[in-house]
């Protein structure tokens, strides 16, 4: 069995995917977690075939005794808890007069409570074993600065990052580091999309959707997953132990700070 347990939501494509992988490279047994047991359980098949060790879980994020359930499962079976990785989330696009209180409650339950959801059973895990585990939650650069048509979005991302902080606060008297990522415009099905929704409602196509996220990136190109993930593998290993209560940027080169 490997040493170390990762578990990562919405593991089942895009820039969980990508995280799945690298984390089981990097030597992780890992929970690939998403709603999409299917896919998530072929993620976990590749990293098999590939050497490393994985399984897939079903979950709702925004379920809190079902995330409690799965953390436990996931720790059962792979006999640890080190690493969570809250990636999973949703991305509307919503000009301001399309926002509705059912879509603010389904945006925010995913996004927002889905991610406290993960850092109250990871924090109960790491207890329950002793571990100074590692949080790493998903923001964005919209969770940085506001973007065009993204209102709801960036607001759940602005919240990720501040309950990060508080996590990070909390429990640095036990050892366990709370983190966020702030990917910039990555190529994933949420992005393509995204990409898709803004331009329909400029009356224009998808390369002018993405070209309003995208013209500002210095080092000229959009972001793969594996950019991501190379930051959330920082995050999850013995380098990062002195960094808690931080979001990195990685946008190639959109915003300075
Ligand atoms: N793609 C981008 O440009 C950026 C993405 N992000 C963030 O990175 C994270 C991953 O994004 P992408 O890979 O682009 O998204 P994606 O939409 O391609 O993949 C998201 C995954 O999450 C899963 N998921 C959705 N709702 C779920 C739920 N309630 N419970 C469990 N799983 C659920 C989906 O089934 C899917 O596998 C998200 O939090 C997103 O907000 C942040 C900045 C930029
Ligand atoms: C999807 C997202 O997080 C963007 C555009 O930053």
């Amino acid at each position: 069995m490997a040493e170390k347990v990762a578990f990562v939501t919405g593991g089942a494509q895009g820039i969980g995917e990508a995280i799945s992988k690298r984390l089981a490279k990097d030597g992780f047994a890992v929970a690939v977690v998403d709603l999409n047991v299917d896919k998530a359980g072929e993620v976990a098949q590749a990293i098999t075939s590939d050497g490393g060790e994985a399984i897939a879980i079903k979950l709702d994020v925004s379920d809190r005794d079902a995330f409690s359930a799965a953390v436990d499962e996931a720790a059962e079976k792979l006999g640890s808890f080190d690493v969570i990785v809250n990636n999973a989330g949703l991305g509307p696009t919503t000009p301001i007069d399309t926002i509705t209180p059912e879509l603010f409650d389904k945006v925010m339950h995913i996004n927002v409570a889905g991610t406290m959801w993960g850092v109250q059973a990871a924090t109960r895990k790491f207890r329950e074993l002793g571990k100074k585990g590692k949080i790493i939650n998903a923001a964005s650069q919209a969770g940085v600065v506001g973007n065009p048509n993204l209102m709801l979005y960036s607001s759940t991302k602005f919240a990720i990052r501040g309950l990060t902080q508080v996590a990070a606060r909390d429990l640095a008297a036990e050892g366990i580091t709370a983190n966020a990522y702030a990917p910039g415009i990555v190529k994933t099905p949420m992005m393509l999309d995204i990409a898709h929704q803004v331009g329909k409602n400029a009356g224009k196509d998808d390369e002018w959707g993405m070209s309003t996220f995208s013209k500002d990136i210095a080092l000229g190109r959009l972001s793969e997953p594996e950019d991501v993930a190379a930051a959330v593998a920082f995050l999850a290993g013995p380098d990062s132990n002195y960094i808690t209560g931080q979001t990195i940027i990685v946008d190639g080169g959109m915003q300075f700070h």
